[in-house]
């Protein structure tokens, strides 16, 4: 018996899961012991590196979750706030590291995986690369820095199929920068502007979106003051990053107890 952790990628077919299955699949320090997807996929039943279109990977594309899950030590799962939730119950049942990078999670969400991470370790992040995370950082020590005469907006940039917004990674550097300010975001935050909007209120934290083409993710946090404008930015080129992330993230929560961790427990930051 190799002792490598095993490793469950669930929504196996999507942009995410398929990026996993590569990352997962390449690593000497796990094993790739199950796909998941939904049942009636035409993946299912087939290998998943043949159903990619390359070489078998020895591992068959299943719709058992339950099932697929009893064979794992860590789920990485980048899929929808529904799916998630019901798989948090399952990895939890199974005491596996739920590591799960999907966004768009409502308050009720998270209190299902509250629940789930009394039993497992959970481990999420709306961004699981090291340079997203760094920038988190920075972003709660410049809006400290600056007083309130400088104005936080925070753009953010997407594929055209991405569903949520703002972005998970949007959220984290806007509750960064409440954090460095003080305030509480739900309070200072506006999302979107259209029509005659009245000025911007003093101590707003806006979000802009955009969505096209096959942009990786772009954020920006800008602090736009008197005279002087500072640009905080990570461009995303390859999934790989958010790949990586989470197989570390996965690895890491090996040995640790049943909670709720971020990438920042992951990255020590
Ligand atoms: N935290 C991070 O670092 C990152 C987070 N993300 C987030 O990850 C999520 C996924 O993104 P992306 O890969 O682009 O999206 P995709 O739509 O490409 O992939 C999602 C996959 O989940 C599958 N899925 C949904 N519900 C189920 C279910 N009940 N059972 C099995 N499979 C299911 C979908 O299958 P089907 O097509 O059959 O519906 C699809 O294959 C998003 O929330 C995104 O924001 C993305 C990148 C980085
Ligand atoms: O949906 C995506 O693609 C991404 N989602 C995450 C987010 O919502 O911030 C992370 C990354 O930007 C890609």
């Amino acid at each position: 018996m190799d002792d490598k952790p095993g490793i469950v990628i669930t929504g196996a077919s999507g942009r995410m899961g398929r990026m996993l299955l590569e990352t997962v699949a390449a690593s000497d320090d796990c094993r790739l012991v199950g796909a998941l997807v939904r049942p009636g996929h035409d993946w299912e039943g087939r290998d998943v590196g043949e159903a990619m279109g390359g070489a078998a990977l020895g591992v068959t594309a299943t719709s058992d979750a339950l099932e697929v899950f009893a064979k794992a030590q860590a789920v990485i799962d980048f899929t929808t706030p529904e799916a998630t939730v019901e798989f948090a119950e399952l990895a939890a049942q199974a005491r596996a590291v739920h590591v799960i990078g999907t966004t768009g999670l409502a308050d009720d969400d998270l209190k299902k995986l509250e629940a789930a991470a009394r039993h497992a370790v959970v481990i999420r992040d709306g961004n699981m690369s090291l340079g997203v995370n760094l920038l988190v950082n920075l972003a709660r020590k410049v809006a400290a820095a600056l007083g309130e005469e400088f104005d936080i907006e925070i753009t953010e940039a997407h594929h055209r199929h991405k569903v949520d917004a703002p972005s998970g990674t949007a959220l984290m550097l806007g509750q960064a920068a409440a954090d460095g300010r003080g305030v509480t975001l739900d309070e200072a935050a506006v999302r979107g502007r259209d029509g005659h909007t009245g000025a911007r209120p003093d101590g707003a934290i806006g979000f802009s979106s955009v969505r096209g083409g096959d942009i990786v993710g772009e954020h920006d946090v800008l602090f736009a003051g008197p005279g002087e404008r500072v640009i905080l930015r990570h461009v995303a080129t390859d999934r790989r990053i958010f790949a990586l992330g989470a197989l570390r993230a996965a690895l890491w929560g090996q040995d640790q107890a049943p909670g709720q961790y971020g990438m920042a427990d992951v990255l020590g930051l």
